[in-house]
């Protein structure tokens, strides 16, 4: 086989759970939630030893598999690099989530609710409490979940006139807080490492995990999955979860309650 030709085999597959038809489904889905503003925001998959990344500065709903540029992850070379484009200025930051936290998968996302979760704190950190969605939240430090009297607590990293220079604090935030899937960038967005590998999403859509595992977290994010395509588990993952509990705060701060306040006596 030419060089060209297994170039090409990276991206070119009939599976809609190739990583590269994947991230094409997801970026079109995201766009749809308005969590990528035309050309900002996106997704990248590590598979075995390869990185895919989608380019920068074209509209993420519109890419195709042959935009894809693929990357061998040992060797951080580029095996695959589509002519007249420019790897997604996200790059440095997926990769920060790869290695950081052996993550299968990082979403970035310019959502609404995120940025106004960032306006709505003055400090370095957004919490939310006391609400059941809680326990979908994956709790990297214990490899389990989040549990329904846990604080979730979600670092914000001030943002910088360019993508990768966010790299630096962005790592910070992943070491100072080992419990965290998600990192807030103020007034930009969100970089969330939610699947620890797309194996674990195959598992959990066939139901392989039994349903009366003691990991309650487990069990929503069963109940969530159960029956989807692994694009729609993908993307139920931030819309169910994450998301839901942002535009959840969002509302409170709204009514005049605080998202991270105590049950209090009237409820
Ligand atoms: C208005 S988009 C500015 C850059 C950005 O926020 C982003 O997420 C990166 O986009 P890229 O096109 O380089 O993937
Ligand atoms: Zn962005």
């Amino acid at each position: 086989m030419g060089q060209g030709n297994s170039r090409e085999k990276l991206v070119f597959s009939k599976d809609p759970n190739h990583p590269a038809n994947l991230i094409c489904s997801l970026c079109k889905n995201f766009y749809t939630l308005g969590w990528v503003t035309g050309t900002g925001g996106g997704i990248s998959i590590r598979h075995e030893s390869h990185v895919y990344l989608a380019p920068s500065g074209v509209q993420k709903e519109r890419i195709t598999p042959q935009d894809m540029f693929v990357m061998d992850f040992p060797t951080k070379t580029y095996l695959r690099s589509p002519p007249s484009l420019k790897p997604s200025a996200c790059t440095p930051l997926f990769m920060a989530s790869f290695t950081k936290r052996n993550a299968g998968a990082c979403i970035h996302t310019h959502s609404q609710a995120a940025v106004l979760c960032t306006l709505l704190t003055k400090g370095s950190t957004w919490s939310i409490a006391n609400v059941e969605q809680i326990k979908a939240i994956p709790r990297p430090s214990t490899g389990g979940y989040y549990g329904f009297f846990d604080k979730l607590v979600i670092p914000i990293i001030e943002n910088t006139a360019r993508e990768e220079d966010l790299t630096e604090s962005l790592e910070k935030a992943i070491d100072e807080y080992p419990d965290t899937c998600a990192v807030l960038v103020r007034r930009h967005g969100v970089w969330v490492t939610f699947i620890s590998s797309l194996s674990e999403v195959y598992h959990l859509r066939l139901g392989r995990h039994r349903l009366e595992s003691k990991d309650s977290g487990r069990k929503v994010r069963i109940a969530i999955f159960h029956g989807g395509s692994v694009a729609d588990l993908l993307l139920a993952v931030f819309k169910k979860s994450l998301d839901y509990l942002f535009q959840l705060a969002v509302e409170m701060v709204k009514l005049g309650m605080d998202p991270a306040g105590p049950i209090t006596a009237a409820e």
